[in-house]
């Protein structure tokens, strides 16, 4: 808390570092040698989902090390959308495994995700319209919180102290997104791409290790994504974020990633830095259409 307390404090200092960062390749070059060493907080084993005669996913294997931003990317139908939904366990596999933090999510329902360190936005905002964003910020925060409706009820000393933490890390929260002027406004009332800020915000709130976003450019103007970069790489530094994202917006994903995953037709085609999958041929037939970048 007093960790993220001085973070925010120096946000602007912050933003000027992180431009300074992506503009340095061979900084991001020694992110990732440093990182290689680091436990993996994400492992995906031989993943196999089926819908009738569609095999959507197809042994499909790779690693997301901790305090890496892993970006998933395929053409439509590659099969993005059926991981992210076994990864929140919407959706069952039938053969393989996920492991988080080396322990299998096959016994954990899509309830227990958020409480086991795993946060996520949807690409059609899981947002309450008619609420305030600093009130769907802070309903993002309450998977952290112990109290029932009887310790409520009774008002137990501690369910005051768990509120007044809930509602200083929301602050938090609203300023290091840059919500503080919307803070009290309804979400219904705000522009797409600032209602995208506090979905960003909600999927926050519950102090995930991985964050899995999808889609998160989709729908916003060039400069809010130019935006979003920054703010992506700020909260991966600050907060110690591990990211999976899925995304279509090719700059965004070969400029914030550490590591790139592209699948097609539900099997891994390619894993490694951006400039090693850009540069492969077979990525480069199914998804870029033939057209190198
Ligand atoms: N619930 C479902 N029932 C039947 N088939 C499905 C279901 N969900 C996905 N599929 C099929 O599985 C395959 C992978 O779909 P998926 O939505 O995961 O791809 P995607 O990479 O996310 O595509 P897009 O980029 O268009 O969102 C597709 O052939 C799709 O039609």
């Amino acid at each position: 808390m007093q960790l993220l307390t001085r973070q925010c404090a120096d946000t602007r200092k912050r933003h000027r570092a992180a431009r300074a960062w992506a503009g340095s390749r061979s900084c991001q070059e020694s992110i990732i040698a440093s990182s290689a060493n680091r436990a993996d907080l994400l492992n995906v084993e031989g993943v196999t989902v089926r819908f009738g005669g569609i095999t959507a996913l197809d042994h499909v294997s790779f690693a997301v090390p901790a305090g890496r931003i892993v970006g998933l990317i395929g053409p439509n139908g590659a099969g993005k959308t059926t991981l992210f939904n076994c990864l929140s366990r919407l959706y069952q596999f039938s053969e393989g495994d996920i492991l988080f933090e080396g322990r299998s999510l096959q016994q954990t329902p899509a309830h227990g995700i958020a409480s086991l360190g795993i946060g996520r936005t949807f690409q059609n905002l899981a947002l309450f319209r008619t609420m305030s964003v600093r009130q769907n910020i802070m309903l993002g925060g309450h998977c952290r919180t112990r109290s029932g409706f009887l310790s409520n009820a009774l008002r137990l000393p501690w369910v005051g102290r768990e509120e007044a933490g809930l509602a200083e890390r929301t602050d938090e929260l609203v300023h290091l997104l840059d919500l503080e002027s919307v803070a009290q406004t309804r979400v219904m009332d705000l522009p797409f791409g600032t209602q995208k800020r506090v979905e960003l915000g909600r999927a926050l709130a519950s102090q995930p290790k991985l964050l899995l976003l999808d889609e998160p450019a989709g729908g916003l103007n060039h400069e809010e994504v130019e935006a979003l970069m920054e703010l992506l790489r700020a909260i991966r530094e600050r907060l110690q974020l591990t990211m999976l994202l899925v995304e279509h917006h090719m700059n965004l994903v070969m400029r914030v990633s550490d590591q790139v995953v592209a699948l097609d037709f539900g099997r891994v085609i390619a894993d490694g830095t951006p400039a090693e999958v850009q540069a492969n041929e077979t990525v480069v037939q199914a998804y870029l259409g033939g057209v190198a970048a």
